[in-house]
């Protein structure tokens, strides 16, 4: 369980949301700007709020009131950002050895060709990013995450950088490849409602920094689609 209550100022936007998120996929969705990266960012301790506390399965990442602020990599988060963020000038073996620094060699050998084979893709251990379909180094970019086997998945719009054709395919691949190795809290930012429609059980609605609700994906669903746009279906306006 992922319990999220925090603060966060700029001069030109506060972010105030308190959350709770378990097993399976919660969705955050909300229009641009209304903080759904930033709270990823906060849980995974890449930014850090002003006021609030982050608490993962009983474990405290973030306690401004105790001044406990864990360290990224002790907090057990894969987080996977837009557009993959794979290294480019790495192949693909050395972007799923990178999360492993640090580990025996031979626990690396064996991970890196474990997870290759989830994800289907031996064979291509020593292709360059440059060299892969969107699909194929979307399934490496988690394979990166997971392998460092997180007890919680942050995904901002994992998806964004695909064409629509292979989109559809990606997502299904991507539902059931979680459904088979990872059980835990994930995260999932999206501003796309067919795409939180897809793949989420539980949504989170965002708007201007705040919670606006939080609820069953098809609750959430039915009261935004009635404030939806109906000139632009693929909008958002809540
Ligand atoms: N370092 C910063 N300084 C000032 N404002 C910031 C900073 N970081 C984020 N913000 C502001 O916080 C707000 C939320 O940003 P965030 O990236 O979380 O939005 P988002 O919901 O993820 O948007 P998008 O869907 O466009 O990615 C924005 O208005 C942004 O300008």
């Amino acid at each position: 369980m992922l319990r999220v209550n925090i603060k966060k100022t700029f001069p030109e936007f506060e972010l105030d949301i308190a959350f709770e998120a378990g097993p399976g996929i919660t969705g955050i969705l909300g229009p641009s700007g209304s903080g759904k990266s930033l709270t990823l960012e906060c849980i995974a301790g890449i930014d850090k709020p002003d006021e609030g506390k982050i608490e993962l399965n009983g474990r405290i990442l973030f306690d401004k009131e105790k001044h406990m602020d864990i360290k990224t990599r002790h907090r057990h988060t894969g987080y996977m950002f837009q557009h993959y963020a794979l290294f480019p000038h790495l192949t693909v073996k050395q972007n799923l050895a990178f999360g492993l620094k640090g580990r025996p060699k031979k626990e690396i050998e064996e991970k890196t060709a474990a997870f290759l084979k989830k994800i289907k893709m031996e064979g291509f251990e020593n292709r360059y990013p440059a060299e892969l379909s969107g699909g194929q180094k979307q399934r490496v970019a988690l394979a990166r995450t997971l392998i460092t086997e997180p007890s919680c998945l942050l995904l901002d719009e994992p998806f964004s950088a695909l064409d629509p054709d292979t989109k559809e395919l990606v997502m299904e691949e991507f539902l059931s490849f979680l459904h088979d190795h990872f059980h835990g809290v994930v995260l999932l930012v999206t501003h796309n409602m067919a795409e939180a429609d897809l793949l989420c059980d539980n949504v989170i609605l965002y708007r201007n920094g705040k919670v606006l609700q939080q609820d069953p994906k098809k609750e959430v669903l039915k009261h935004a689609v009635a404030r939806q746009d109906a000139r632009n279906p693929a909008a958002i306006r809540i």
